[in-house]
């Protein structure tokens, strides 16, 4: 296929931003089909572009859908899109048209701000085309009221780096993340995460096993012992840490916030509410920035503040967590 070049369609795909060119490089890339690089270092937290779908389709979809959607692009999409990667081509248990939305389609739709989750996916010109990591070093967030998705860096990228964003849960074992990646794109990861061995591995999986049944214990405000959720939290954000997942780092922090706030910490409660909002811009954007401000300020505006028993917490990452974190590591 041949390489796209950025000046190909950045007009019609970044309506407002005209004259943003973003420091992105599309070639291909032995092993992988064609890749996305970075063409300037990109600290992390860096904006890299934003993008408009060339379409997008609901979640449920067949393949009169799908013809429908086509149908109503401009017929240079029309071309663009037969251009898309198919990882199902071989197989012929899927049509074209099918087979290259969901090698490429990317989740949107769904809302940060009201919580509301992706109900459709999106084929993008340039983020369709990056390539997956357990370990990823972008991310991408639907916004919905413009109707674009954005890319910002995990971390720090150099010059000449491979982009990769994620497929896939990555709160997941390598055994699960490999076999959904075959199942669903037909490759074998070997990044970094998954070429580890021995017992860096299971440390891995552990670490990756530890945030999501973190997550899952406190979504809803389920979690009712604030001092264990704290410290549960604080695991998990080491946890976070030691594999590079930073995109889970607000969610925590917010829970950390919640259970402060809940059991009337105001002090600590804005501490969480700080980092949580920190977290959320490096890797969202602007979305709950005023949110998350309003809450820093006045924690007791939030509807679930003082609905648990009164306690003194801590902030994030205090010397008192770090200790216990160290004792319960001795312990076990
Ligand atoms: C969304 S496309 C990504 C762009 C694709 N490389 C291309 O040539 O257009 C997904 C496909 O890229 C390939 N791919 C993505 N990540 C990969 C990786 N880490 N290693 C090998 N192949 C990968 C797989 O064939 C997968 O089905």
């Amino acid at each position: 296929m041949a390489a796209a070049t950025v000046s190909d369609a950045m007009y019609v795909l970044m309506p407002g931003r005209k004259h943003y060119v973003p420091k992105i490089d599309v070639r291909p890339l032995k092993g992988k089909g064609v890749a996305v690089s970075a063409q300037e270092d990109m600290p992390m937290g860096h904006f890299i572009l934003a993008e408009a779908p060339i379409f997008t389709l609901p979640i449920v979809r067949g393949q009169l859908i799908i013809l429908g959607a086509l149908m109503q692009c401009e017929p240079e999409y029309q071309t663009k899109f037969y251009e898309f990667f198919n990882c199902w081509d071989e197989t012929e248990e899927i049509t074209k048209e099918l087979g290259i939305f969901t090698t490429n389609a990317i989740p949107c739709g769904g809302d940060i701000t009201s919580g509301s989750l992706p109900d459709k996916e999106g084929i993008f010109f340039f983020c369709s085309r990056i390539n997956h990591s357990c370990k990823p070093n972008v991310h991408v967030q639907w916004v919905d009221w413009v109707h674009q998705i954005e890319l910002r860096a995990t971390r720090d990228i150099a010059y000449k780096d491979e982009l990769c964003r994620s497929y896939i849960d990555l709160l997941q074992s390598r055994r699960r993340r490999q076999q959904q990646l075959m199942e669903k794109y037909w490759f074998k990861c070997r990044c970094e995460a998954c070429s580890l061995t021995g017992a860096e591995l299971d440390a891995s999986d552990n670490r990756r096993r530890t945030v999501r049944d973190t997550l899952d214990r406190h979504f809803g405000g389920k979690c009712k012992d604030a001092h264990e959720g704290l410290r549960e939290i604080q695991h998990a954000l080491d946890c976070i840490d030691k594999e590079g997942l930073p995109m889970y780092e607000a969610v925590l922090y917010f829970f950390g916030f919640h259970l402060c706030a809940a059991s009337g910490d105001c002090d600590s409660a804005i501490q969480w509410a700080i980092k949580a909002r920190e977290a959320y811009v490096r890797m969202s954007g602007y979305a709950l920035d005023e949110l998350l401000e309003r809450l820093a300020n006045d924690p007791l505006c939030y509807p679930d503040a003082n609905t648990m028993p009164k306690k003194t917490l801590t902030g994030p990452d205090s010397p008192l967590w770090r200790r216990g974190l160290e004792e319960a590591s001795q312990d076990t």
